[in-house]
C-alpha cells in the first residue's frame, strides 16, 4: 500500500535524503580501503597533466622510488590507471590473479587506425580466448621448431644482401623480421628488392608506433572525440595521435587485405601451396565449410590472427636485432666473447674460418650469446610499459584498492632497473647472468620484457629464436664496427629510443665486413 506524504513534508523528506545518502557515501567511504600512493593529481583533470605523455616510464619510476612503492596510482579524467614497478607486483596481480586482469582497456586511437580484430587489442570476450588460442597453439616452443627452416632461410638471405649491400644493413635487417612473419602468417616469400609487402610493414610500423602510449590519449579517455571533423585535431597537440591514425588507416587495411588476397586462390585451389598459419587455419575453415560442419573461427578472425602475427611479431624482432648490435658495437669485447663462442661451436679450420654456418640447432651450446639476448631485453625493454591490461573486478593489494576497470601497466622498465636485482642496471653487462657457481654475479634473466598473465606474448619464442639465428649468423660471418671520421676516429651510435608502443632504437651506424673470402662463400652458397 502506497503512502501518500503531504505536500508540505515533500522539501524535508528530499533535504533528509539527500543528508543520509550523503552520510552513508562518506562512511561507506571510509571503510573502503586507500588507492595506491601516487603524486598529487589536478582538480577534475587528475594526472593528465602531470604524467609526461614522453617516456612516462621513466617518471613512473622515479614516483615509484619517491613514494617508496611497487604500486602506484593515478587518475586522468576519472580513470584510475595503476602501475606496477615490480616483478612482484606483475606476477601476484596479472599471473597469480591473472583472470581479473586479461581485460585490455579500449584503444580507440587504434580502432581508428582499423586495429579490427587483432588480439593484442581486443577485449577479455569468447573472441579474445578464441584468438589467444589460436595463436597461443601456433607458437609453443616445440610448434616455433617448424618454423626453424624458414628463419634460417632467410637470416643467410639477409646475410648475403648485407654482403653486397653493407650500407644498407639496416633496411635488409628490416626486411629479415618482416620476411619471417609474412611467411609464417600468410606464406608469402618477399623479393630480394623493392618488396611492396616490406613497404606495407614499414607503413603499418610507422603507424603503430607513433600512435602515442596505447590507452592513453585524450581520445581513449573521451571516445566521442574522434568523430571530431578533420581540422580540429589540429588545435592541440594532446590530438595529435587522433590525425596521425586517421592518416594511417589504410596501411593497416592494407596490410591485413594484400597478403590475404595474395594468397586465398592458392588455398581454394590447393595449388603452390606454403605451409603458414592462413593455411592451417583457413584450410580447415574451407574443409569444414565443404563437410556442413560449423567453423568457430570467421573468415575475418583467422584474416585478423594472420595480421597480428606480421604485425606484433616484424618490427619486435627488428628492434632487438637493432638494440643487440647496437651493444655489440658499443662493446667489441662482448662480440668477440659470443663470435669466439660461435666459431668453438661450428668448428674452424687451420686458418681459423668457419667449417659452416650456425644454425638454430646450435643455440644451447651458446650460452654468452643467449646472455648477450638476455641482456638486449632487459637492458631497453622493448615495450617498456607493455601493453596495457585492464582489471575486471575491484580488487585489494597490498592494502589498497584497485577499482574496477582499471588501466594496468607494467612498467618493464622499471623492473629492468631494480637495484634488488641488478647491480648498475643501466650497464650493458651479460655477465651478470653468469651462476655465482661458475664465478658470475648470478642474477636473474629478465621477466617483464614478454608482459605477464593471460596476454603474455605468445610470440616470445618465435621472435628469440629469430633474434639468435640473425645475430649468429651476423657474427660468424662479419665484424661489426662503428664507422670512423676523417681522422679515423671512431663514431660512437646515439643511443635514443622512440617513445610509445615499441622503444625502437634511433638509426645508427655500423659497418659490416665479411670476416673472410670463406665467410663469404659460405653464405652465398646459401
Ligand atoms: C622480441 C620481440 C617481441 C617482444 C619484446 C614482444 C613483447 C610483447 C609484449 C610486451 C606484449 C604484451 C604482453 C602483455 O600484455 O602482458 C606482447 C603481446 C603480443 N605479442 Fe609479442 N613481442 C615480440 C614478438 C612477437 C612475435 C614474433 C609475435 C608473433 C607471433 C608476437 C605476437 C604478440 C601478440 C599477438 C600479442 C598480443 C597478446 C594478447 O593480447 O593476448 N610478438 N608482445
Amino acid at each position: 500500500m502506497l503512502v501518500t506524504l503531504p505536500r508540505a513534508y515533500w522539501i524535508p523528506a528530499i533535504i533528509i535524503t539527500a543528508i543520509v545518502g550523503l552520510v552513508y557515501n562518506r562512511l561507506q567511504r571510509g571503510k573502503k580501503l586507500p588507492l595506491p600512493p601516487g603524486p598529487p593529481g589536478e582538480p577534475l583533470l587528475g594526472h593528465l597533466r602531470v604524467v609526461p605523455t614522453e617516456h612516462p616510464e621513466f617518471d613512473y619510476t622515479r614516483w615509484g622510488k619517491e613514494y617508496n612503492t611497487d604500486i602506484l596510482h593515478f587518475s586522468m579524467l576519472g580513470r584510475s590507471i595503476v602501475v606496477l614497478n615490480s616483478i612482484e607486483a606483475a606476477r601476484d596481480l596479472l599471473d597469480k590473479r591473472g583472470a581479473n586482469y586479461a581485460d585490455r582497456p579500449r584503444f580507440v586511437v587504434f580502432e581508428v587506425m582499423g586495429w579490427g580484430i587483432t588480439l593484442t587489442f581486443l577485449r577479455w570476450s569468447p573472441r579474445f580466448k578464441l584468438h589467444r588460442k589460436m595463436l597461443q597453439q601456433s607458437f609453443t616452443q616445440t610448434a616455433c621448431k617448424a618454423y626453424r627452416p624458414i628463419q634460417l632461410e632467410e637470416a643467410r638471405r639477409a646475410a648475403r644482401a648485407i654482403m653486397h649491400e653493407p650500407q644498407n644493413w639496416e633496411v635488409l635487417l628490416r626486411q629479415f623480421s618482416t620476411a619471417v612473419v609474412l611467411r609464417i602468417g600468410f606464406g608469402i616469400k618477399i623479393q630480394e628488392k623493392d618488396d611492396p609487402y616490406v613497404k606495407m610493414a614499414l607503413d603499418v610500423e610507422e603507424a603503430t608506433g607513433e600512435g602515442g602510449v596505447p590507452g592513453a590519449t585524450l581520445v581513449d579517455f573521451f571516445p566521442m572525440l574522434r568523430y571530431l571533423p578533420s581540422p580540429f585535431p589540429q588545435i592541440s597537440s594532446l590530438l595529435a595521435p587522433l590525425t596521425h591514425a586517421r592518416r594511417t588507416k589504410a596501411s593497416i587495411q592494407q596490410l591485413h587485405d594484400a597478403p590475404w588476397d595474395a594468397v586465398e586462390p592458392s588455398i581454394r585451389s590447393a595449388k603452390n601451396l606454403q605451409p603458414s598459419f592462413m593455411h592451417t587455419h583457413f584450410g580447415t575453415y574451407l574443409e569444414n565449410e565443404a563437410r556442413g560442419k560449423a567453423n568457430p573461427a570467421t573468415v575475418e578472425d583467422i584474416k585478423g590472427a594472420a595480421g597480428a602475427i606480421s604485425i606484433a611479431g616484424g618490427n619486435t624482432t627488428w628492434s632487438t636485432i637493432m638494440v643487440c648490435i647496437l651493444n655489440l658495437v658499443l662493446h667489441p669485447e662482448v662480440q668477440e666473447k659470443a663470435r669466439a663462442e660461435i666459431l668453438a661451436a661450428v668448428g674452424t679450420d687451420e686458418n681459423g674460418d668457419i667449417l659452416r654456418l650456425p644454425t638454430l640447432e646450435d643455440r644451447p651450446q651458446l650460452k654468452w650469446l643467449e646472455y648477450v639476448i638476455q641482456e638486449t631485453t632487459r637492458w631497453m625493454p622493448l615495450s617498456p610499459l607493455g601493453v596495457p591490461h585492464a582489471s575486471i573486478a575491484e580488487d585489494t593489494y597490498k592494502g589498497y584498492r584497485i577499482p574496477a576497470g582499471s588501466v594496468i601497466y607494467a612498467n618493464a622498465w622499471a623492473m629492468s632497473r631494480d637495484e634488488r636485482y641488478y647491480s648498475s642496471p643501466d650497464e650493458f653487462a651479460p655477465e651478470r647472468y653468469i651462476p655465482v657457481s661458475e664465478g658470475g654475479r648470478g642474477e636473474p634473466l629478465p621477466d617483464g620484457p614478454f608482459g605477464f598473465g593471460r596476454r603474455v606474448c605468445p610470440g616470445q619464442y618465435l621472435a628469440l629464436a629469430g633474434v639468435y639465428i640473425m645475430v649468429a649468423t651476423l657474427l660468424a660471418t662479419m665484424d661489426l664496427k662503428c664507422p670512423v671520421d676523417e681522422k679515423g676516429n671512431e663514431i660512437k651510435p646515439r643511443v635514443a629510443f622512440s617513445n610509445g608502443l615499441s622503444a625502437v632504437p634511433d638509426s645508427f651506424g655500423c659497418v659490416m665486413t665479411p670476416r673472410s673470402e670463406r665467410c663469404r662463400t659460405l653464405v652465398e652458397a646459401m
